[in-house]
């Protein structure tokens, strides 16, 4: 139990948040499946990044830790051996799905399993397809929930359109596709986050997208080549809404990572007028750049469609920045929401009801009304790490403290959280 009260708090100064999550996963996997040493900088050393260093070590990959950077030597995808234990992969479904993508093709035998959340989530929107790419996978539900187990093989051409709007399951189907002798074509209702084809082609292969189309062709050498991850915006989320929704704050987050399908939160601040702007500092790949932020007037707005997959994982603490929002905040088009790390529609609004907020669940998100001064009291995080952080930033603009149950889980993305949230806090 963490408890949390602070009398008329300002978020000022700079900041550095950890390194993007999603990023550091696939710099341990194009890493392992490349030939070579690939040194990577700004990796994320939260719980779910070093259980995908975990299984790939398990897979007979060395990596090691030297002066802040990660090294990993790896073999290509021909040099990972048949593990002798279970692969373990914690609370993430990245590690789970992406991972599930390189077994099935991959001619030996290997079990995954994850905590009592992961066990929940449903796997067969990635086990499916591949069990039709020609993977042999079988666990509880006819191979929806883990344990899983895996005999990979040969995999045929593939063509799939995929039913949801899923990073995992798209780049779980790229990795599977990479293995293939022929050409896999995946289709996505709308544009993910693209960073496992910006990894291909980082890696020196190739990937083509058309519209939502993406092709790739297997039997592709990768050569390593250095990562640097830079800041995630998904952890960045938190500060901006502490600082936007408290009084005389002004913060300036440094190096934070602004691909465009990872920038809905952006424009959400935009939509809600928020005080802020952005100075990008590198065009590259992966660009990055600094966000500055003050105090904001907010206004409610909609947020549904197109810009969902972009803002996914910030929708937690989208509602609380809603809730200091004049007028009402829509959200709809969210029903992924309900397979996280837990049912995030229920987890948000039970949490922040709890507090004082008016906001009631819909069957794809939630509707809510502001401005409410929000109360303290008992909450709890569900051990999911986002409901843990953004119960914590509420703790700022509450007058009685917040008793944050089961806070542990914020390990999960962003270890140092408690003690980055209390440097910037004034
Ligand atoms: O590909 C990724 O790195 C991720 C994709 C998203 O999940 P879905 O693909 O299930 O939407 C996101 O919620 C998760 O935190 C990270
Ligand atoms: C949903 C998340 O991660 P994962 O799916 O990797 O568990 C998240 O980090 O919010």
């Amino acid at each position: 139990m963490k408890m949390l009260q602070f009398e008329n708090p300002s978020i000022q100064g700079e900041l550095k948040v950890p390194g993007d999550k999603s990023i550091s996963h696939r710099s341990i996997m194009f890493g392992a499946i490349s030939e070579g040493v690939t040194r990577v900088t700004g990796f994320l050393k939260g719980d779910d990044c070093l259980s995908t260093i975990d299984c790939f070590r398990k897979m007979g990959i060395n990596i090691t830790e030297k002066d802040d950077e990660i090294l990993i030597e790896g073999k290509g995808f021909h040099g990972l051996k048949e593990p002798e234990e279970v692969l373990y992969t914690g609370n993430s479904g990245t590690t789970t799905r992406l991972l599930l993508g390189i077994l099935a093709g991959r001619p030996f035998h290997s079990v995954v399993t994850g905590d009592e959340s992961i066990a929940k989530r449903p796997m067969n929107r990635v086990t499916e397809p591949l069990k039709q790419m020609g993977a042999s996978i079988d666990g509880r539900d006819n191979g929806n929930l883990t344990p899983l187990s895996v005999r990979g093989g040969k995999l045929k051409s593939f063509h799939y359109k995929l039913p949801v709007a899923s990073a995992q399951l798209k780049s779980a189907l790229i990795l599977a596709g990479l293995q293939s002798e022929e050409e896999t074509i995946i289709t996505e209702p709308e544009k993910t986050r693209d960073h496992t084809e910006k990894m291909i082609r980082h890696f020196g292969g190739n990937i083509a997208r058309e519209g939502n189309q993406i092709k790739v062709s297997g039997n592709q050498p990768f050569k390593a080549k250095d990562v640097h991850v830079p800041g995630d915006i998904s952890s960045a989320a938190f500060f901006l809404t502490a600082a936007a929704i408290t009084s005389g704050s002004s913060l300036v987050l440094k190096d934070v990572g602004l691909n465009e399908t990872r920038t809905g939160i952006l424009d959400v601040l935009k939509q809600m007028e928020a005080d802020f702007s952005v100075n990008l500092t590198n065009d590259e790949e992966e660009p990055q750049g600094e966000i500055m932020i003050s105090t904001s007037r907010l206004k409610g707005c909609e947020i549904a469609g197109e810009l969902i997959p972009r803002l996914i994982d910030e929708i937690p603490i989208i509602a609380l920045l809603a809730t200091q929002a004049t007028g009402q905040t829509v959200i709809k088009d969210a029903e992924e929401l309900k397979v996280k790390e837990t049912n995030r529609i229920d987890a948000v609004v039970e949490e922040l009801k709890k507090l004082g907020a008016d906001i009631h669940a819909t069957e794809d998100g939630m509707i809510i009304n502001g401005p409410v001064k929000l109360n303290g009291g008992q909450a709890d995080s569900r051990g999911d790490h986002r409901i843990g952080m953004m119960l914590a930033v509420a703790s700022l603009i509450t007058d009685d403290a917040v008793h944050i149950k089961n806070h542990e889980c914020i390990s999960v993305s962003y270890p140092a959280f408690f003690e980055d949230l209390s440097h910037v806090t004034k």
